[in-house]
């Protein structure tokens, strides 16, 4: 049997590390949501157990490196399954941009596993099982928007956004998390504040929402890679009404609720970066298949 799963990714509409914990992780308190990015992932059967990794992208390792991978092995040995997955990736978003690909493969990979092997798993099982995976894999089981703590695991659900586009813009580079996190220096950084920024999206508030976007990983992205500072400038330029890095980047992102604005920043864009994209927030839940 064959089954086609999709894999939104996410921005983080504001991202503040609160300490470094005893674990070695960062205690995290931010807003993540979905986005009109996707990835495909195509999961079929296999009858010798293996699980086999199929994807055209060069950046996306095809062993047990890959979050899908890890996914799978994860669900045979927690329940026993003997059969084996082909699991081919078609990949649309950028690798190591801090949009959660890898992540949302691997989320993609439990949601669609759990209906392919007929394991009946609730969602908050599927996200447990994914924290072991990565920080950010819980999140992506559900899809939505939600603000994250912990590490990034505890997930607690709140309203889409108003709705707008949201450009995004990535440079020719891809960010370690690890890095970004271990060059953090908190004394030095300007906390965002995370709660009025789910009030405002929760009043469905749009200029308050984009006076509120921040990250305090954006400084030490920056300092590392400064060609993201110009993007971020360029898009301001253009006339976004509000433009961040999301998660540990490089990847900015630009918010609009114009299609003229929207047109205008892309076409402005394009040419001058990598990868450009227009998308639209997705912000509701995935339904369990
Ligand atoms: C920064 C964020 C924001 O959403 O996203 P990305 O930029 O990766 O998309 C996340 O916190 C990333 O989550 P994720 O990419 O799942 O991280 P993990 O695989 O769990 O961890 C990678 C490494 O980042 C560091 N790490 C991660 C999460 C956290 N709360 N504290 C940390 O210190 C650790 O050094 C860890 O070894
Ligand atoms: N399915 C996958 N897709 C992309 N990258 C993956 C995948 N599985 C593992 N990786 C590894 O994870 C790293 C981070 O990738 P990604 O999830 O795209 O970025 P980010 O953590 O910045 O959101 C990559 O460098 C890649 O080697």
């Amino acid at each position: 049997m064959k089954l086609m799963v999709k894999a939104p990714a996410k921005i983080n509409l504001s991202l503040d590390v609160l300490h470094k914990r005893l674990d070695g992780y960062h205690e995290v308190k931010m807003v993540m949501t979905t986005i009109d990015l996707a990835d495909r992932i195509e999961l079929s059967d296999r009858e010798d157990g293996k699980i086999v990794i199929h994807s055209q992208n060069r950046f996306v390792p095809d062993d047990q490196r890959n979050l899908a991978y890890q996914a799978a092995q994860l669900l045979q040995k927690r329940y026993g399954v003997k059969k084996g997955v082909t699991i081919s990736i078609d990949k649309m978003i950028p690798v190591a941009a801090g949009l959660a690909g890898g992540s949302s493969d691997a989320a993609a990979t439990l949601r669609g596993l759990n209906q392919l092997w007929n394991l009946n798993l609730s969602m908050d099982t599927l996200a447990e099982i994914g924290a072991e995976i990565g920080s950010d894999v819980s999140f992506c089981v559900y899809g939505g928007t939600a603000l994250a703590t912990g590490r990034g695991e505890v997930v607690k659900h709140i309203e889409a956004p108003p709705n707008c586009w949201v450009i995004l813009a990535k440079p020719e580079i891809g960010v370690s998390t690890a890095d970004v996190y271990k060059n953090l220096q908190l004394g030095s950084v300007k906390h965002p504040d995370v709660d009025e920024m789910v009030r405002a999206i929760e009043e469905k508030d749009y200029h308050h929402m984009c006076q509120l976007v921040g990250n305090v990983l954006e400084s030490v992205t920056l300092k590392m890679h400064p060609e993201v500072a110009l993007i971020k400038e360029q898009m301001g330029r253009f006339g976004a009404d509000a433009v961040l890095m999301s998660g540990s980047g490089p990847t900015v992102f630009g918010l609009v609720q114009y299609d003229s604005r929207m047109h205008r920043i892309y076409n402005g864009l394009r040419g001058f970066c990598d990868k450009v994209y227009a998308v639209r927030l997705l912000g509701e839940r995935i339904p369990l298949d």
